[in-house]
């Protein structure tokens, strides 16, 4: 019988105004603050790359990709995704669906549910149909920060 795994990540950042806010792989266009981090700050693909890694009992990305490195100063997140998928997949297991909530006030994000669903589509091997994206603001209670959670289903690929 083929085995399953769930998985779950979440992440937060504060956002500053100045900053480029990137989530989901894409840099959301005339946005008034962006996140403060030591990566591109996506927390969209921080908490999915933490959902790949719980789901195998694998650590955090924080442990592959410590921020005290300056090696991973400004990195461009996706790397980060793309790394625990070969990590999940080197054990082998591949994720089947993905589910995730961003909660941020400003800016407004579901004109680019679609093309942020099809980035992650596109990263995790995976069809458009089989990526969740919800938003929420924080109504007005965390007006300064990002936060995302994200939960994924892993399946066997083999046996
Ligand atoms: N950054 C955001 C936050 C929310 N939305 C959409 O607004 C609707 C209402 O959100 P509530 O938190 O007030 O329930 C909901 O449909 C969200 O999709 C958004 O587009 N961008
Ligand atoms: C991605 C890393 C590494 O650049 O740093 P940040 O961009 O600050 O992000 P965070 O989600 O706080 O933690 C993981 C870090 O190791």
């Amino acid at each position: 019988m083929l085995a399953y795994r769930i998985g779950y990540g979440e992440d937060a950042h504060r956002l500053e105004a100045g900053r480029d806010l990137w989530l989901g792989g894409l840099k959301i266009p005339d946005s008034p603050h962006g996140a403060v981090a030591h990566s591109d700050g996506d927390a969209v693909l921080h908490a999915l790359a933490d959902a790949l890694l719980s789901g195998l009992a694998l650590g955090d990305i924080g442990q592959y990709f410590p921020d005290t490195d300056p090696a991973h100063a400004g990195m461009d997140s996706a790397t980060i995704l793309r790394r625990c998928l070969e990590l999940v997949r080197g054990r082998g297991y591949a994720p089947l669906n993905v589910a995730l909530v961003v909660t941020l006030d400003r800016p407004k994000l579901g004109g680019l549910r679609a093309d942020i669903a099809a980035r992650l589509a596109e990263l995790l091997t995976l069809d458009r149909a089989e990526v969740g994206v919800s938003f929420k603001t924080s109504e007005g209670l965390a007006p300064g920060h990002v936060q995302v959670r994200a939960t994924v289903l892993l399946g066997q690929t083999g046996g």
